[in-house]
């Protein structure tokens, strides 16, 4: 797990005043990181296009052409000028190393976008969009230092961005790199430190960004475990019945001691799953929404969800029903809410009367989860989407690893179904929705067949293969 900054500016400034370095040092590491990556997977020779803008972001774009100048064949363009003195010293001290500027853009083994870094505050103008277009235009394998130009510093498009494969990010992980708008032109995001190691560079902070090496699987070691140890978990089953099997499939496969459905009807569930007409005493976690329609009587509701002190998980249909939201009243219960952005804005709308559009949502994606949080902060929100955000208690977490594989109905089903198994399990509802969401993508990732062609269930025969991989 890492650390997220909504900016990095403070933590520069720190390494100023707490460790004497100065700008230059810290450019020269953050040109670097790129070198270092440059030097990994291509071999000297290669041609580099590096395209400085007037800002900081543009000095590390010079420095860069310096460090690898002699090694690599280097075409630095400085389509604005330069204009602070670092600027000009640090083009000087790359002109002395025999970098010469080019006026031309032509494509090369690597582009390197150094326009605009973290400092872009409006929308990029003409001229500007005019370069990025040709730089995305272009074959080579295209490197963003710091952030795309174009993402501004909440991540939004203005209006448009360059398109990397590979962003070398300095100092520190940005909000900005992880709100879904910005997704298809990030690509891999690679840190890289600025003289000091990360730990020195970091202060505190409530956002992080999950790992892979964050998943921990619920685990059997106990010989003398019985079926009750491992919890009962309780999927409302309702008139879209293949939403509740395919949630409680995952539950039980996810490790849920028993699952039950609980449906209306009579239906035919697959035979390792039991099917009830009342949440069984035994239910240790319920999870509901997922397919719900009208189907049970609000009485029912009433008696089985609504007054249950159960853990519970709320999905779907959940969102659009007034009285099973009542739960999120509930301070003492562990409640996961797992919303899309529609059904968040509709479960907005339900809970404070204000409209929020989805796209306001997706462009304001972590706002939306901190006002959520500082309504509900004992909840702990899910907000579905590209990247997953997670929030309770004032801890925001970030799973940045899905893809769109995923985009397909049923993904959200097993999901339910993986949180719910263990909440049923004994887990935290943050620790559930963080481990569940981990188990969803990284199975994900293991599906080996075309990306459109995933079904939910390929996800749940996924699950076994994430132990020991
Ligand atoms: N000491 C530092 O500040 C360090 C900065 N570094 C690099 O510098 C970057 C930050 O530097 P800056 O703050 O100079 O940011 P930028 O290099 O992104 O440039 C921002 C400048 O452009 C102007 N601007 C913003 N939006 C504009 C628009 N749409 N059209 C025209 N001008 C616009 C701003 O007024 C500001 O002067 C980081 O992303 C990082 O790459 C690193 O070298 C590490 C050290
Ligand atoms: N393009 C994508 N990249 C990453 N994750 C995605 C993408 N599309 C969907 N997902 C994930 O897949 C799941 C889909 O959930 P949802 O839309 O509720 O599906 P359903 O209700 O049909 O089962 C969510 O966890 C979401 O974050």
């Amino acid at each position: 797990m890492q650390k997220v900054f909504k900016s990095c500016y403070e933590l520069d400034r720190r390494c100023y005043e707490r460790y004497g370095l100065t700008e230059d040092i810290l450019m020269e590491h953050a040109a670097g990181g790129m070198a270092a990556y440059i030097q990994e997977h291509f071999e000297a020779g290669s041609s580099v296009l590096i395209v400085s803008g007037v800002g900081n972001n543009g000095v590390d774009g010079i420095v860069l052409a310096r460090q690898l100048h002699g090694s690599y064949d280097i075409r630095l363009a400085v389509p604005f000028g330069v204009k602070s003195e670092m600027a000009k010293l640090q083009l000087q001290r790359a002109q002395a190393a025999g970098v010469y500027l080019t006026e031309e853009m032509q494509d090369a083994d690597v582009i390197v976008d150094a326009v605009f870094g973290a400092g872009l505050s409006r929308e990029i103008d003409e001229k500007t969009q005019f370069i990025v277009h040709r730089l995305n235009s272009f074959r080579g394998h295209r490197i963003a230092c710091d952030i795309p130009t174009g993402l501004g510093e909440e991540g939004r498009l203005m209006p448009m961005a360059f398109k990397a494969d590979v962003t070398v990010t300095m100092g520190a992980y940005k909000e900005a790199l992880y709100l879904d708008e910005g997704k298809d032109y990030v690509g891999k995001i690679i840190r890289v430190d600025l003289g000091v190691s990360t730990v020195q560079y970091e202060t505190g902070s409530c956002t992080f960004l999950l790992e892979e090496s964050d998943l921990k699987l619920p685990s059997r070691r106990v010989e003398t475990a019985h079926k009750g140890t491992f919890g009962h978990a309780a999927v409302f089953c309702g008139e879209k019945e293949g939403a509740g099997i395919i949630a409680g499939t995952a539950a039980s496969r996810f490790g849920a001691g028993l699952t039950t459905l609980v449906v209306h009807e009579k239906i035919s569930p697959p035979p390792y799953l039991m099917h009830s007409t009342v949440v069984p005493g035994t239910a240790s976690a319920i999870a509901v929404g997922m397919g719900l329609g009208e189907h049970f009587e609000q009485e029912f509701l009433q008696q089985y969800l609504i007054d249950s002190h159960l853990p519970v998980v709320l999905d779907a249909d959940s969102f659009h029903h007034s009285e099973i939201l009542l739960i999120l009243k509930q301070k003492e219960r562990d409640i996961v809410v797992t919303p899309h952005p529609k059904e968040f804005s509709a479960m907005w709308e339900h809970l404070t009367g204000e409209c929020l559009s989805v796209e306001e949502i997706q462009k304001n994606r972590f706002e939306t989860v901190r006002r959520f949080n500082a309504c509900y902060p004992h909840v702990t929100l899910l907000l579905k989407g590209a990247n997953m955000l997670i929030m309770q208690e004032e801890r925001l977490y970030i799973n940045p690893m899905g893809n769109a594989k995923l985009s397909k109905g049923g993904s959200g089903d097993v999901l339910s179904g993986l949180i719910v198994s263990l909440l049923a399990q004994g887990y935290p509802g943050v620790e559930a929705a963080i481990q569940a969401s981990l188990a969803l993508v990284l199975s994900a990732g293991k599906y080996e067949g075309a990306s459109y062609a995933m079904l939910p269930t390929d996800i749940i025969e996924g699950l076994p293969l994430l132990e020991g991989s």
